[in-house]
């Protein structure tokens, strides 16, 4: 049924995450996920979940008074509907990003929507999954997401952007994975080599904690 989605939570926070670092958004949080990261820090997301409407959505987002709108969970893409929901959300007028795995295909989301694409690393456990030719579909408006365990993870970050010039898709964003590789680490590590990428730790761990909700 492509008109409700399951949902595992609908919150108000600062958006922790990306260019967008910092904004009140909202976020609506899509069950379920086919990957495994070994750091996943949404786990909660994997099962259960509200089977909602999409107008119940629409009506829950709008009731918090905020024009930018967060997509996640789990896996936004596993669920059919979720491209629907999109739309819906960009032709209500509400700014719109998407954060999504990379193992599911992006063209078809709606090309209002600024989608966050994670390369997963062989760290997550889950490097097989990446879906490469998602590479391509890829726009100025969109942002190379890489979440590194360690050392090994930085390095091949790091070649498979130099090999590939990926750095001139789009903006590219490299995270530490939170409470195991130390941010001081990666920072210097990209100062050394001089990428052009933005390190980022997630705003809302250091204002709240690593807590659903939030
Ligand atoms: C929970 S995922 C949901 C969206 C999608 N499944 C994905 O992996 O992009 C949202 C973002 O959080 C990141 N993430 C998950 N656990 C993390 C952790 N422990 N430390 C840092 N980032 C984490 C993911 O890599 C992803 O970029
Ligand atoms: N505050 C906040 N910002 C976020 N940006 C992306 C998130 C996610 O879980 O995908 C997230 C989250 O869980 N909380
Ligand atoms: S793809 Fe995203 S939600 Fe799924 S396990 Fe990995 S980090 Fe968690
Ligand atoms: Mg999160």
């Amino acid at each position: 049924m492509s008109s409700s989605l399951r949902i595992t939570e609908i919150f108000y926070s600062l958006q922790g995450e990306t260019s967008r670092l910092g904004l009140p958004t909202v976020f609506v949080r899509l069950t379920g996920c086919p990957l495994r990261c070994g750091y996943c820090d949404s786990a909660y997301a994997f099962h259960g979940g509200k089977r909602m409407s999409l107008a119940a959505i629409l009506e829950e987002v709008a009731q918090h008074g905020t024009p930018y709108v967060c997509v996640t969970g789990g896996e936004p893409l596993a669920q059919a509907g979720c491209h629907a929901l999109l739309t819906q959300l960009c032709d209500a007028g509400f700014s719109v990003s998407l954060e999504t795995s990379g193992h599911l295909p992006i063209e078809t989301v709606d090309p209002r929507v600024s989608r966050i694409v994670d390369i997963k690393t062989p760290g997550s456990g889950e490097v097989e999954k990446n879906l490469w030719a998602n590479l391509q579909h890829l726009t100025a408006r969109d942002e190379l997401k890489l979440v590194l365990v360690h050392r090994h993870d930085y390095e091949w970050a790091r070649d498979l952007l130099q090999d590939n010039q990926l750095f001139t898709l789009c903006p590219v964003i490299f995270s530490p994975v939170w409470e195991s590789l130390p941010p001081r680490d990666l920072a210097e590590w990209v100062l050394a080599d001089k990428l052009p990428v933005r390190v980022q730790v997630q705003l809302h761990k250091i204002l709240w904690g690593d807590k659903p909700g939030v």
